[in-house]
């Protein structure tokens, strides 16, 4: 068995901090671990034949006739026995899409456990950087979610990489509408590390809000992450955070994830107070999402049709708006997107864990029952066409409507057009969307605000859709809350989406 790295080792790592004179600390390695004071050769050798050696972003099986290499990101856990054998268990790519459990195993020459051990560390240590390895996670499953088919996905397709990946599971199904938020609310928050919903959007929502009614809400709220394997037939979270909306590859993600803060957002309406993870539209999205449940059998079309009815007929959703804006034109928001974009995530001991006892936060500018704060101003948008706020950038796969989105800036991206533009401006901006051109279009307002108030005026019913969900039609106000939830991300402060 090689216990030196092999000097003409092609696939030797030369910034490989272990070969170093110095050695770095390794993030996850356990103070007793066998390796910990001994210079771990990147390459094993297995079988007479064959070598398992640690590249630069990926692990190499070299055989006598093949050499193949499995990228750490989809190692998803390794281990030994006493005879000498070495199993590697790895997500394989079976599709463009998808992923499924595979798993290599050797028998050392000479079994030497404290090296196999120590190599192993180091390749889990590859494998996983500074991601939480075997996360306990309460999986909830919709079982009405998306077409029905989230239990048979979440057994088939996504049960297997967690367990693979030797994650800790407690798996519950919704029973009933808003079952999502008893459960968040009753949880021992402790137990858990992670909260995954099979489902679409609304468990997510749900979830939130949940933790957002328990009397530790600040705590909860930061110590739970939620994240979502997508089951439904919005599964926004997922596109942006997991970066797919295919269940398998949305596992691994969860698997590899890294807890990053995200920005909620109180929204006050009559009496209540909820929290948005994802979006407000008040006009022709809200009408688009809300309006067009009857033409389901259309599939996407259906957003189509319904935009060009709308379209024709030069809809306009009146309100009356007040805005608290950090960043007011595209240049600003530019600017902050690429400052922001280019600093290094916050790891997660720069983040400030609440006292048990802290609830959610107290609402800075009151309620949508309270006086307008003295420095906003109502402003009449008589031509209001599309009112849309977001949190994160895609709002469904082809659409990076906000592409400008920060996770936790503590702004929500306001997206403002008038319902009065001529018609083939709307249908250019609607392809805009797909093309990756939108934000720069002069029609399109596009801002950083903190909070807002917005009031529909002059029309007795229509529609409000607070993260896909439909509210009452009246007004509301919404205040941001800096990094107030955790989810789980593939960069750790980013939105997996092309930015500005
Ligand atoms: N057992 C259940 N019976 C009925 N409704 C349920 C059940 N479990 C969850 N729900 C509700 O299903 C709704 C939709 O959930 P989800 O977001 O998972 O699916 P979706 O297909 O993306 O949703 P939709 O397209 O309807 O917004 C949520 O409001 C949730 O409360």
């Amino acid at each position: 068995m090689a216990s030196t790295v092999r000097e003409d080792d092609p696939f030797r790592d030369p910034h490989d901090p272990l070969l170093a004179a110095t050695p770095q600390p390794q993030p996850h390695r356990s103070a007793d671990c066998p390796g910990e004071h001994m210079n771990v050769p990147d390459t094993l050798a297995v079988g007479r034949n064959a070598s398992l050696s640690l590249g630069t972003d990926s692990l190499i099986v070299l055989e006598t006739k093949s050499t193949r290499s499995i990228a750490f990101y989809n190692i998803l856990w390794a281990e030994h026995a006493e005879d000498g054998q070495v199993t590697i268990q790895y997500a394989q790519t079976v599709s463009k899409k998808a992923v499924r459990p595979a798993l290599i195993s050797y028998t050392l020459d000479k079994p030497d456990s404290q090296l196999a051990e120590a190599w192993i560390e180091k390749l889990l240590d590859r494998a996983y950087g500074t991601a939480q390895r075997r996360k306990r996670i309460k999986v909830l499953l919709n079982p009405f979610g998306g077409q029905g088919g989230a239990v048979k996905m979440y057994h088939k397709l996504i049960a297997p990489i967690f367990a693979a990946a030797r994650c800790e599971l407690d798996v519950a199904k919704t029973q009933h509408q808003g079952h999502g938020v008893e459960i968040a609310r009753d949880m021992d928050i402790e137990a858990y590390d992670v909260v995954a919903c099979c489902s679409g959007d609304g468990i997510p929502h749900e979830v939130w809000n949940g933790l957002g009614q328990r009397p530790d809400a600040a705590r909860a709220l930061h110590h739970v992450a939620v994240a979502q394997l997508p089951c439904g037939s919005g599964n926004a979270l997922s596109i942006n955070f997991n970066g797919t909306d295919s269940p398998s590859a949305a596992a691994l993600a969860v698997v590899k994830g890294l807890r990053t803060p995200l920005d909620l957002a109180s929204i006050t309406q009559g009496d209540r107070r909820t929290l948005s993870f994802l979006s407000q539209a008040v006009g022709i999205v809200a009408e688009l999402d809300l309006a067009t449940e009857h033409l389901r059998w259309m599939g996407s079309a259906r957003f189509t049709w319904g935009f060009l009815v709308r379209l024709i007929n030069k809809t306009v959703y009146p309100a009356d708006i007040a805005v608290k804006v950090e960043y007011d034109n595209k240049a600003a928001v530019r600017e902050a997107y690429r400052t922001q974009a280019a600093k290094p995530p916050l790891s997660n001991h720069e983040r400030t864990l609440p006292p048990p006892d802290a609830g959610l936060p107290s609402l800075k500018h009151g309620t949508i029952n309270d006086a307008l704060p003295s420095d906003w101003e109502l402003i009449p948008h008589d031509h209001l066409g599309n009112f849309y706020a977001g949190n994160i950038a895609y709002m469904s796969p082809d659409m990076n409507f906000f592409p400008a989105c920060l996770p936790s800036d503590g702004c929500l991206d306001l997206v403002r057009i008038r319902g009065d533009i001529a018609r083939h401006t709307s249908l250019k901006s609607m392809m805009a969307i797909e093309n990756g051109n939108f934000f720069d279009l002069e029609h399109v307002d596009y801002q950083k605000v903190s909070a807002y108030r917005i009031i529909p005026k002059r029309q007795r019913e229509g529609y409000i859709s607070i993260d896909g969900e439909r509210v009452p039609f009246e007004g509301f106000q919404v205040e941001v809350h800096r990094g107030l939830g955790t989810v789980l991300s593939k960069s750790g402060h980013l939105c997996e989406a092309k930015g500005v």
